[in-house]
């Protein structure tokens, strides 16, 4: 089945192709990437891409100084068919000022800390790159209207396990309905929560878990995503100072996947929006990355038979004997319901 809608303008022609040489794994630690700087580009400079679209970057440059500016790039021939997208640290030569008219080349893609990825379907080798080195994820849903889908929420959490990215949830649209229930459901994944209603968004406490973050905003059409972001990152910022002045098409498409600051006084964080993307495909993914962040049960998992899928039917998995020996506690019981849910969440 696939959940992946079809709306792929945000995706640059190339984006289909991922190849391994840029593919990193997952690197939950986030350091920092390593530069390749090809010879001959010595005098290329450093740049975050904002945004795509058409094979035109928007990308930031000398962030956080006099002359931080946006400029308008486009890939150099000799980057071949590499995908780059919204959040990729890039190298760049030619034209830099930023003035109109100008156009500067990338002529570099620096080692990627996490790719989150989708694949067409759940069954298609074909993946598609979606965001560069998020280190955390949003998912946003509503507790009623569209009414909340515990295996949309799987999906989203199994995509963020396997990209490395910590997951975050907001519930929104409390006003409507009791999201306590629904929630129970995640009691096992210790992920964080945020309730979100009319009146009451919690902008404080959700810029507070932002700030020195990427975070990507993950969430079905009209959960209220939009509502959020707009309460987080005041819309001047958006409007002025990541797709405007660079595309000159003036305004914020609602295709494309865009990086956004928000900030806090001194400090700053990244939300990354993704709008048009409703869910992934998971036929990429791996389960060992799923397990592994089930950082108490990857510990357990080690004294699993060989090739153990971990899974509720297999035999002699020590993570089910933990648990039934009472070695995980009180939350034991939930921790591996929600792996054996996960797991299955793409297995199936
Ligand atoms: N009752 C209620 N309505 C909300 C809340 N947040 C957003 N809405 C409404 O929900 C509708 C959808 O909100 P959007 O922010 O456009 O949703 P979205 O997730 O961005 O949807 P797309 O733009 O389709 O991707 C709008 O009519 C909002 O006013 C909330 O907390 N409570
Ligand atoms: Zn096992």
């Amino acid at each position: 089945m696939s959940w992946w809608a079809d709306d792929t303008e945000d995706d640059e022609p190339y984006a289909d192709y991922d190849e391994s040489s840029i593919r990193v794994r997952p690197n939950p630690k986030g350091n920092r990437p390593r530069t390749k700087i090809r010879p001959g580009h010595s005098d290329a400079v450093p740049g975050q891409i904002l945004g795509v679209d058409r094979g035109r970057f928007t990308v930031l440059l000398d962030a956080d100084t006099d002359a931080e500016r946006t400029i308008t790039a486009t890939r150099a021939r000799e980057l071949g068919k590499k995908a780059m997208v919204t959040g990729d640290r890039v190298r760049l030569v030619g034209d830099v000022s930023g003035h109109e008219g100008t156009l500067a080349r990338i002529v570099s893609i620096d080692e990627r800390r996490t790719l989150l990825r989708r694949s067409a379907d759940d069954t298609d080798a074909v993946e598609r790159v979606l965001v560069a080195n998020a280190d955390q994820m949003l998912i946003v849903i509503a507790a009623a209207n569209p009414e909340p889908r515990i295996r949309l929420v799987d999906r989203y959490l199994v995509a963020a396990f396997d990209a490395g990215i910590r997951p975050l949830l907001c519930v929104t649209k409390t006003d409507l309905a009791d999201p306590g229930e629904f929630l129970h459901n995640f009691a096992g994944l210790s992920v964080t929560t945020f309730l979100s209603g009319e009146g009451s968004f919690p902008v404080e406490e959700i810029t507070a878990e932002l700030l020195g973050h990427e975070t990507v905003f993950v969430g079905h059409s009209g959960v209220g995503k939009s509502t959020l972001i707009n309460a987080l990152v005041p819309s001047a910022e958006r409007a002025t100072g990541v797709v405007n002045t660079v595309t000159g098409r003036g305004r914020h498409t609602s295709s494309s996947t865009v990086s956004l600051r928000l900030r806090d006084g001194e400090r700053s964080g990244w939300v990354v929006d993704t709008p048009g993307v409703r869910s992934f495909g998971l036929g990429h993914v791996n389960p060992d990355n799923i397990v592994r962040s089930f950082t108490d049960l990857a510990e357990i998992a080690l004294e699993c038979p060989r090739g153990c899928t971990h899974r509720a039917d297999a035999p002699d998995c020590a993570i089910a004997q933990a648990v039934r020996e009472g070695r995980l506690g009180d939350v034991g019981a939930a921790r591996i319901d929600s792996l054996h849910r996960l797991l299955e969440t793409f297995a199936t």
